[in-house]
């Protein structure tokens, strides 16, 4: 049967695994003040507090989109000054970029601005410096906006540390470190540093590198009790993941205490994937008169997806019925999702054994090795990726033409989540190819949460019975 008690469930298997630790190499072209570090590789559990759960699915975004998430939506633009002219670019070279740093962009595999940055970058680089606050979805190129803008208005004749930017874990500072540094390979008189944990100096050493990354905490002992850095000197001020940082009270308030301690023609920056009203009320906090950019989200929809349930007594059964589609159709790539990381491990290990070259995706992989095995199975070195939700969630799986709930998606109170369920399964317009959903059921609860999501998108699921092999070649066509 299925189980009942997600959360119980849940607890109870988390509890017994280990963590799984990874060697990672980490390069920096641009000399940085680093003291040997252990690059520590949290284990993800599924049930972990919802701040590190943040955190390590922008790491995870962050590191599975080695390429522009391109969308069709608009830009929406709102100016502090409705009356200036709202300038955007189509090129680099518009911006009258540094040459080191059109080379470093080029470098990069830029060819043009992506959409947010086309309105961004302009009002970033303008003179007087203009306030901002930018909110698209991960992947649509903001690191790389404020990484050139940094880069930009450092001056690096100047020996001390002008630009500022705050993340809110250690990793994202490191990898957002690594933007910088990419960008400015062509430009060795700006040097970086990281004020993060691990990174110990003494009091009242002066910091001679113009820009600094780090998390909240490091960064204000290093402008107030340690005196590393003058903030009074700073010009450019970025916080980013601002939605991940106000998850952490703590974040909060070191970030405004940072904040006033800059001077006010400081140029202040915020960045964030989602937009709910406590992000927007931080942002007023910290970025005065702001300009503002948003740029939407691609909605899904299940238009175009073919949705059917299967009726299973057990898990046995679920696992029969699968093997019984896989056997009717030609499947390229589908993704099976799971409740819990055992009923992931068991199904992968069912499959591997019948045959089927498996990836599994499971809570006590760490975030690199969960990258990893996504990039293999975008690559198609995989043809079935087993996972569970927690640790899929932000995946696109556009290339995939065949989802298989093995468990449906329910919220920790046991009801349908029926946005897990249109994100699992759905389709942007711009991907609007045809897809396959098979929902396994194998309770009278599981029934009930398929009615609800049913009821929820007003949309009908039929059934399908997977021993009667015509009819499973026929929903292929
Ligand atoms: N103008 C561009 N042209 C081509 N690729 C780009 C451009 N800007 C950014 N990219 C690439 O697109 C990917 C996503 O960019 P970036 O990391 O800046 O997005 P993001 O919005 O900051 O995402 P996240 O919120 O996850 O950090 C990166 O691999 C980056 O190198």
């Amino acid at each position: 049967m299925a189980t009942n008690s997600w959360a119980l469930a849940v607890d109870k298997q988390e509890s017994t695994t280990d963590s799984v630790s990874l060697n990672i190499s980490v390069y920096f072209n641009l000399p940085i003040i680093m003291s040997p570090f252990s690059y520590y590789n949290r284990p993800f559990t599924c049930h972990s507090c919802l701040v590190e759960d943040k955190a390590a699915q922008s790491l995870l975004n962050k590191m599975i989109h080695t390429s522009l998430v391109n969308t069709t939506n608009q830009v929406e633009v709102l100016q502090r000054d409705p009356k200036s002219p709202l300038y955007s670019v189509k090129t680099f070279e518009e911006l009258r970029l540094k040459d080191e740093l059109l080379r470093g962009v080029y470098d990069m595999g830029f060819n043009r601005p992506s959409k947010i940055q086309e309105n961004a970058l302009p009002m970033m680089l303008a003179e007087p410096p203009q306030n901002l606050i930018a909110q698209s979805q991960s992947g649509t190129g903001k690191t790389a906006a404020f990484a050139l803008a940094m880069l930009s208005h450092v001056d690096p004749a100047n020996k001390w540390t002008q630009c500022l930017c705050i993340a809110p874990t250690y990793e994202l500072a490191l990898q957002t470190g690594k933007v910088i540094e990419q960008m400015g390979k062509f430009y060795p008189e700006v040097k970086l540093a990281y004020a993060i944990r691990g990174n110990k100096l003494d009091r009242g050493t002066k910091l001679q590198e113009q820009i600094v990354i780090g998390t909240p905490g490091t960064v204000l002992d290093w402008c107030s009790k340690l005196k590393i850095i003058d903030p009074k000197k700073i010009s450019v001020f970025v916080l980013d993941e601002a939605d991940v940082m106000i998850a952490t009270q703590g974040h909060q308030d070191q970030s405004i205490r940072i904040q006033r301690m800059l001077p006010n023609e400081c140029q202040m920056l915020l960045f964030s994937a989602t937009f709910e009203d406590s992000v927007w009320k931080f942002a007023e906090r910290v970025v005065p008169d702001p300009n503002i950019i948003k740029l939407k989200r691609e909605e899904e929809t299940l238009d175009t997806i073919k949705q059917y349930y299967v009726l299973c007594n057990d898990k046995d059964e679920k696992f029969t019925a699968l093997c019984n589609i896989y056997g009717a159709i030609t499947i390229a790539q589908a993704m099976i999702f799971c409740h819990t990381r055992r009923t992931a491990g068991w199904l992968s290990a069912e499959l591997t054994k019948e045959g089927h070259v498996v990836a599994l995706l499971s809570g006590e992989m760490t975030v690199e090795q969960r990258a990893a095995i996504i990039e293999r199975f975008r690559e198609g070195k995989e043809k079935v990726l087993v996972t569970t939700n927690v640790c899929s969630r932000g995946i696109d799986v556009e290339q995939v033409s065949v989802v298989i709930n093995f468990d449906l998606p329910i919220d920790k109170d046991g009801n349908a989540d029926n946005e897990t369920y249109l994100h699992r399964i759905g389709r942007t317009g711009r991907f609007g190819k045809r897809g396959l959903a098979v929902n396994m059921i194998d309770s009278k609860h599981s029934m009930n949460i398929l009615n609800q999501i049913e009821e929820h998108f007003n949309k009908k699921i039929n059934k399908l019975d997977t021993d009667d092999l015509d009819e499973i070649e026929k929903i292929s066509n």
